[in-house]
């Protein structure tokens, strides 16, 4: 942002001009929310401050009842301005009762721990009812990590000036943050910032498609015969037109259209018409599991790499393979593991992910309630999805999906990138309190929306 501030700036923009449209935009929004109710407007010693005093002066002339409380002097040239021009009632630390509060004490400046009068006045709104308004974010999130660093206040709005910033798709911050908008202040991004996933859309397949050109995907069983079937079923609804599962087990709960493979792992593997592979849910994680996913990874085939498995990954083993042809899809636990596996030591979540991929070359979904995709074509975060999503088994299903779209086109990034948008398609349809094999039912009915 600052980068891209700069840049405009150097174009023949002043600041003054870009917080002019920063806070005019915002103030239409809260002054249609506000449809005639009083506002608070809390101001810090910034430029996020600045914004603030633009946003109160805006609605001053829009007729609407405004009380600014700044605890402290603005700091900067371009607040100072902004001071300057707003004519109104400024009170420094007492929070009056109001139905709309705006929140613009800091913004991506946030330094360091929010302590003090700025504490206690964020401690107070988290306490009062009332709509309430983050300007670009909550005042007490690290804009870059999403880590907190003051009191937690559940907000209605988030505006984002200008840019998304790493904290509006991070947890914890993006919890807070309630409805996210942007406001456009006619900044242009660098093309490599990390971005919003854009809605994927699916093609049918061809008419003269047949089930190995609409792609076979093997799954390696391993240990536990449950959560493979389920990667199965949701794979099987996702466009791959063969899914073979290659397991040594009996499956006697396994659907009927599931191809299932006993002989030799490496026969399976063997067949050239393989476009995927999907391997870890259900592996295990003792030497069998280790051989299995070593011949699973020999193929050279795209592969998604998911549960197990991750456990099982090492420098060595991805040594022997093209690692560019694995996406892996960690949780939390998983990522933790995989860095330190890696020798990664970086702290926030995009830093790990970002490091793990640049430094093995694979594909890194790091997944969870803020979804995170690093690849061949930069960084995506994903929009909030829903947290029933939040039981076990649906990252089986998560994982089907994705190797399913990668039997269909072989593309490690736009398959990682499908499946989150198909798995919470698939949340979204069932509403509150499904099972992981309800989930796996829907994904087809989900495919609809992406047509
Ligand atoms: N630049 C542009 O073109 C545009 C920028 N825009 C807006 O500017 C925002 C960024 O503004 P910013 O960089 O001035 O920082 P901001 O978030 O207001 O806070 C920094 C101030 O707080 C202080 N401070 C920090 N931590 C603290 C703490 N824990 N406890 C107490 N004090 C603390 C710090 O002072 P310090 O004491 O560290 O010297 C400094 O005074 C951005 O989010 C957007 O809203 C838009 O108008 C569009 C155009
Ligand atoms: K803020």
């Amino acid at each position: 942002m600052r980068a891209a501030e700069q840049a405009a700036m150097d174009g023949g923009v002043s600041e003054w001009e870009l917080m002019q449209r920063a806070g005019e935009g915002a103030a239409q929004w809260v002054a249609r929310i506000a449809a005639g109710r009083a506002v608070t407007v809390l101001c810090g010693p910034g430029n996020n401050g600045g914004d603030g005093y633009v946003i109160a002066e805006s609605l001053k002339r829009r007729g609407v009842e405004v009380v600014v409380v700044a605890p402290r002097e603005p700091g900067t040239d371009t607040a100072k301005t902004a001071r300057s021009h707003f004519q109104g009632e400024i009170a420094d630390s007492e929070l009056p009762s109001s139905q709309v509060y705006v929140d613009c004490l800091f913004g991506y400046g946030l330094s360091r721990r929010v302590e003090g009068v700025f504490a206690e006045l964020l401690e107070r709104l988290a306490a009062v009812p009332g709509f309430k308004i983050a300007i670009d974010v909550p005042s007490s999130v690290a804009s870059d990590s999403g880590e907190l660093l003051g009191p937690e206040v559940s907000y209605d709005l988030t505006l984002a000036l200008g840019g998304w910033k790493l904290a509006h798709f991070t947890m914890p911050a993006m919890a807070m943050m309630g409805v996210k908008r942007l406001v456009d202040i006619g900044l242009a991004l660098p093309g490599d910032a990390p971005r919003l996933s854009v809605t994927p859309s699916i093609s049918a397949p061809a008419t003269d498609a047949h089930k190995y050109k609409r792609g076979l995907l093997a799954i390696v069983a391993g240990e536990m015969p449950g959560a493979p079937i389920l990667a199965a079923e949701a794979a099987m609804r996702a466009g791959a037109g063969y899914v073979k599962l290659a397991s040594e087990h009996s499956h006697p709960d396994a659907p009927a259209d599931l191809v299932i493979v006993d002989g030799p792992l490496s026969e399976t593997m063997a067949d050239d018409r393989l476009s995927a592979i999907l391997v870890g849910p259900g592996l295990g994680r003792g030497d069998d599991a280790r051989k299995r996913l070593q011949i699973a990874l020999a193929t050279s085939r795209p592969a998604i790499v998911d549960a197990d498995a991750l456990h099982l990954l090492d420098p060595e083993m991805l040594g022997q393979i093209d690692a560019s042809n694995i996406a892996v899809t960690p949780h939390e636990g998983e990522l933790t593991a995989l860095c330190r596996t890696f020798g990664i030591d970086a702290a926030s979540k995009l830093e790990r992910a970002r490091a793990l991929h640049e430094k093995t070359g694979m594909t890194v979904l790091a997944k969870g309630p803020d979804n995170l995709l690093v690849g061949a074509s930069g960084v995506r975060f994903f929009p909030t999805g829903s947290s029933w999503l939040s039981t076990a088994g649906t990252g089986d299903v998560l994982a089907g999906i994705a190797a399913s779209r990668l039997a269909v086109h072989g593309d490690l990034f736009k398959a990682c990138g499908e499946a989150v948008w198909l798995h919470q398609e698939a949340a979204h349809l069932l509403g509150p309190a499904f099972t992981a094999s309800e989930l796996a039912a829907v994904v087809s009915e989900a495919m609809e929306r992406f047509l």
